[in-house]
């Protein structure tokens, strides 16, 4: 075979591989969202494939972290917000009364915008949550989940030394690893991210980057960014918001090159938003 024709094969391999879209971990179907008479999503239908990363885009105000709070009902904090349709996770409705509300929020983590570490050591911040989901028998085990979850989070090498010290104190960057940590340390399927860099410097967000495109092996991510070069970067799989509504979902390099919606096309050429 010449170099031309295998280099061809290749990218037909490359690109039929990437539009394999993995099976559905979770589903939004005719998802609207109130707060008081306010709606903030319209029946809005997303699926979100599992081991991989979707991005939500969208001019500010257009409903992604509404919609992305009401994937692990951290909607049901905020008084007065109602949620209609259905939202699934292995084909199992979250809003059915039968759900244990704090099960369903360690299958389906959360890291916030701004690191929100809690003021006490590294250590037990990774180990709150796996102690009261009672997932360590010993304090060895509790050890070892607290270094795995470190490890899985990049941080473990930076913190060894220190870990009965306070988590506030160290770097911004740091502490969103560590807040990350903290999600992996129960074991979720599901790591939703509202813009997790947004606080962070350059150098801290490649790293939040790197660690994003590591964790995709294990977990379904879902990650709202307002940088459409991180969207880029990160996710496989991109969904655009406007108004409330789903304007394109797509594979995320299909949607940079050649959006199908002018929407689209004029939101991440910065035209509007
Ligand atoms: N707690 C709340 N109470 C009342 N209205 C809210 C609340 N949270 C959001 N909204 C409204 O719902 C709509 C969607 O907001 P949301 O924060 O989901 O948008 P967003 O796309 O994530 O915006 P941004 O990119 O600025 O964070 C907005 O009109 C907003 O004002």
């Amino acid at each position: 075979m010449n170099l031309m024709t295998e280099r061809s094969l290749e990218k037909a391999v490359g690109d039929k591989m990437n539009a394999v879209v993995n099976a559905t971990k979770m589903k939004g179907n005719k998802v609207s969202v109130f707060y008081g008479s306010k709606q903030a999503l319209f029946d809005v239908d997303l699926d979100i494939p599992e081991k991989m990363v979707m991005a939500l885009i969208g001019p500010s105000g257009c409903g992604k972290s509404t919609f992305l709070r009401s994937l692990n009902r951290m909607n049901d904090t905020i008084e007065g917000c109602r949620v209609t349709g259905q939202i699934t996770l292995d084909g199992e409705d979250i809003y059915d009364p039968k759900i244990d509300v704090v099960e369903l929020r360690a299958r389906v983590g959360m890291v916030f915008q701004k690191p929100n570490p809690f003021p006490k050591s590294i250590y037990e911040n990774v180990a709150y949550g796996p102690r009261i989901h009672g997932l360590a028998k010993s304090r060895h085990e509790l050890d070892e989940i607290v270094e795995s979850s470190l490890r899985r989070a990049s941080l473990f090498e930076e913190v060894k030394d220190r870990l009965q010290e306070s988590g506030t104190g160290l770097s911004g960057g740091q502490q969103q690893r560590l807040c990350i940590a903290r999600a992996i340390a129960v074991s979720p399927e599901v790591i939703l991210m509202d813009e997790p860099c947004s606080a962070l410097d350059p150098i801290a967000t490649a790293k939040v980057e790197e660690l994003i495109d590591e964790l995709r092996q294990n977990y379904t991510i879902v990650i709202v960014t307002h940088s459409m070069q991180q969207a880029a970067r990160v996710s496989q799989r991109t969904a655009m918001f406007h108004l409330g509504n789903i304007v394109e979902v797509g594979d995320t390099e299909m949607m940079f090159t050649t959006p199908k919606e002018k929407r689209t096309q004029d939101y991440i050429t910065g035209r509007f938003g």
